[in-house]
């Protein structure tokens, strides 16, 4: 087995709106081509809650009211050894229309039309579980090749 570099901390908004849930295209970067929620590492010095927020007003223009924590995940990387801790947070009162940046276009996609095809692999496991109002944590493992394993997908029982 592979030694584990380093970890890092990430975050993850879904927007919620009347049986819709926001994402955006990513145009560059991590996860280019494909929709996801917005986020980004969180910074030194700031909280994961914070650092949310900004990656969502970063990346749509939207002024979150207040987000929810729902789950942790962590993704191992085999290849580089890297180990992704992401936060992820639900918002369902902001200010402000969703606007298009450099980073991300964003559209709003009924539930039960989700793109899963045209997103990380893992999303189709956990996506779910958070639309239906779980709180949990999971675990995947990317192999070399991309493919992942799903090692772990825990409830929590916290409130
Ligand atoms: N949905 C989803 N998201 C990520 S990274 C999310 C955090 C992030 C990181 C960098 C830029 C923007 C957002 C994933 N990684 C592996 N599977 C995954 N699924």
């Amino acid at each position: 087995g592979c030694a584990l570099e380093s970890i890092t901390d990430y975050t993850l908004v879904e927007c919620m709106r009347g049986g819709e849930v926001l994402l955006g295209l990513k145009k560059r970067g991590l996860g280019v081509g494909k929709w996801n929620g917005f986020g980004g590492k969180v910074e030194v010095g700031e909280s994961a809650y914070e650092g949310a927020k900004r990656e969502l007003r970063e990346e749509c223009g939207l002024e979150a009211e207040d987000l929810e924590w729902r789950a942790m995940l962590l993704f191992t990387f085999r290849d580089s050894g890297k180990l992704m801790r992401v936060h992820v947070f639900v918002a369902d009162k902001f200010k402000g229309e969703p606007v298009e940046t450099d980073e991300m276009r964003p559209m709003w996609f009924h539930k039960s039309e989700i793109p899963y095809a045209d997103m990380w692999a893992d999303d189709l496991y956990w996506l779910p579980k958070l639309l239906a109002g779980d709180k949990f944590m999971a675990w995947f493992d990317y192999m070399p090749g991309g493919e992942h394993t799903n090692k772990v997908v825990d409830s929590l029982l916290v409130d």
